[in-house]
């Protein structure tokens, strides 16, 4: 392999994948792990240039502390876009951690810079471990696609795995090393360097199409208004739970907004559609983060209380009409009264069919509507009859009053 050439096209393609993830970072410039990228391009390009001028009279602060110091940069960017990218919220503590780490490692660079030998080891051990950090990081980052992941992973370890080799051969070969600190049984080493680097930057900018796919999934499956479930993602999560857990009892319930058209009708759609929000926001804060919530029509939602016995779903069930009906009253400037009506089945997945249990608990929602509203009404699947459990018993109140 001609090196000056694999050194060239190296160059070229970080270049070039670094400019087009400058440009993504443009375009959206939210998205900042595009520019910490673009940015880890950029610093593989520069140091690299900078290396290659070393046997030219340059000052060796700039050929060698500066140039290794880039060298150094280009992997802790790629991290840090990683860290962005899968929107990692780390405490003050930890941040403060990474810059002390990142300026310990700058500075054991700038003693060693008079040392070609030196350098090269402790940029070497740097870089590994930062890559090493990197791949620990994908394990828990947010991307969905597992072979990319797997890739990038393998990746990222061959790479800490070349420079720890590298830092090894230059201190076996410790009396034979070059201008650059390097010895000549290394060529393997800094060739796969480059072409691993190389490949990282290829790699990268398909995370944004991934991000754009991730974007464009949740928002098929998400209701625009509440953000909870729509319709089909939630029957779909439905589906998978008694798939997966046949034997975990749950209990499924229809909710519905009481009189909600007078609601609109009083005070007009963008007040009823705050009324929609606002129990929604109340479910997900009651309910637990297992359980399985979605908006299922325009004021009607569906939950599915996941690993719960009869009496506590049934206990479940009150409090939400309860809360709804103590809480919901202000709605900016509108004092709105809004109550719930519920229907329940409890099931056992591998014994009653999922869409069955829709079934039963939509009629046990009509019953608790004839029951007069803000009630609590429980079918069963052992009797045929819903025994209409009245669990808030007092009459409903439903009044609104512009303030
Ligand atoms: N603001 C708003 N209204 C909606 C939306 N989706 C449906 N609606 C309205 O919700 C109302 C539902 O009314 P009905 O099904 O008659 O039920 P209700 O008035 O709540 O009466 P009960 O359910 O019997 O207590 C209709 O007026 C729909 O236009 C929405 O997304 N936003």
């Amino acid at each position: 392999m001609h090196l000056p050439t694999v050194i060239t096209l190296a160059l070229t393609t970080n270049l070039t994948v670094g400019l087009y993830l400058y440009l993504l970072y443009r375009r959206k410039p939210k998205d900042r792990c595009f520019k910490l990228w673009a940015y880890s391009c950029g610093c593989f390009v520069l140091g690299s240039a900078l290396v290659i001028l070393r046997p030219y009279p340059l000052p060796a602060l700039l050929s060698f502390f500066i140039a290794d110091g880039l060298l150094l940069l280009a992997p802790v960017f790629v991290l840090a876009g990683l860290v962005q990218f899968s929107r990692f919220r780390y405490t003050r503590k930890r941040r403060q951690q990474a810059g002390w780490a990142l300026t310990l490692g700058l500075l054991l660079l700038l003693l060693c810079h008079q040392h070609p030998g030196l350098l090269s080891i402790a940029a070497a051990v740097t870089i590994a471990l930062t890559f090493c950090l990197s791949a620990g990081l994908l394990q828990k980052s947010i991307i969905t696609e597992p072979i990319f992941t797997r890739t990038l992973q393998s990746v990222f370890v061959l790479h800490a795995g070349v420079m720890f080799v590298q830092a090894m051969l230059v201190t076996l070969n410790w009396q034979q090393l070059d201008l650059h600190g390097l010895p000549e049984a290394s060529i393997y080493t800094l060739l796969s360097h480059i072409l691993l680097t190389t490949l990282t930057a290829l790699l990268l900018p398909w995370l944004s199409f991934l991000k754009l796919e991730r974007k464009l999934t949740l928002k098929s499956q998400r209701d625009g208004l509440t953000r909870l479930a729509n319709r089909e993602h939630f029957f779909n999560q439905i589906e998978r739970y008694w798939r997966q857990h046949p034997n975990t009892p749950a209990a499924f319930m229809m909710l519905d907004i009481d009189f909600f058209k007078r609601i609109n009708d009083t005070f007009g759609h963008a007040v009823g559609d705050k009324a929609i929000a606002a129990v929604a926001r109340l479910l997900s804060k009651q309910l637990r983060s297992n359980d399985i919530i979605g908006r299922v029509g325009g004021e009607e939602f569906a939950v599915l209380l996941i690993d719960i016995d009869e009496q506590t779903a049934l206990k479940v069930g009150q409090r939400l009409c309860q809360q709804v009906a103590q809480q919901l009253v202000w709605l900016d400037e509108d004092q709105v009264n809004l109550t719930i009506s519920i229907g329940m089945v409890h099931v056992i997945p591998t014994e009653h069919p999922a869409m069955e249990a829709v079934k039963r608990a939509d009629e046990a929602l009509y019953a608790s509507k004839q029951a007069g509203r803000n009630t609590v009404t429980q079918a069963s699947f052992s009797t045929n009859n819903m025994p209409g459990d009245q669990a808030i018993p007092e009459p409903l109140s439903y009044s609104n009053t512009m303030k």
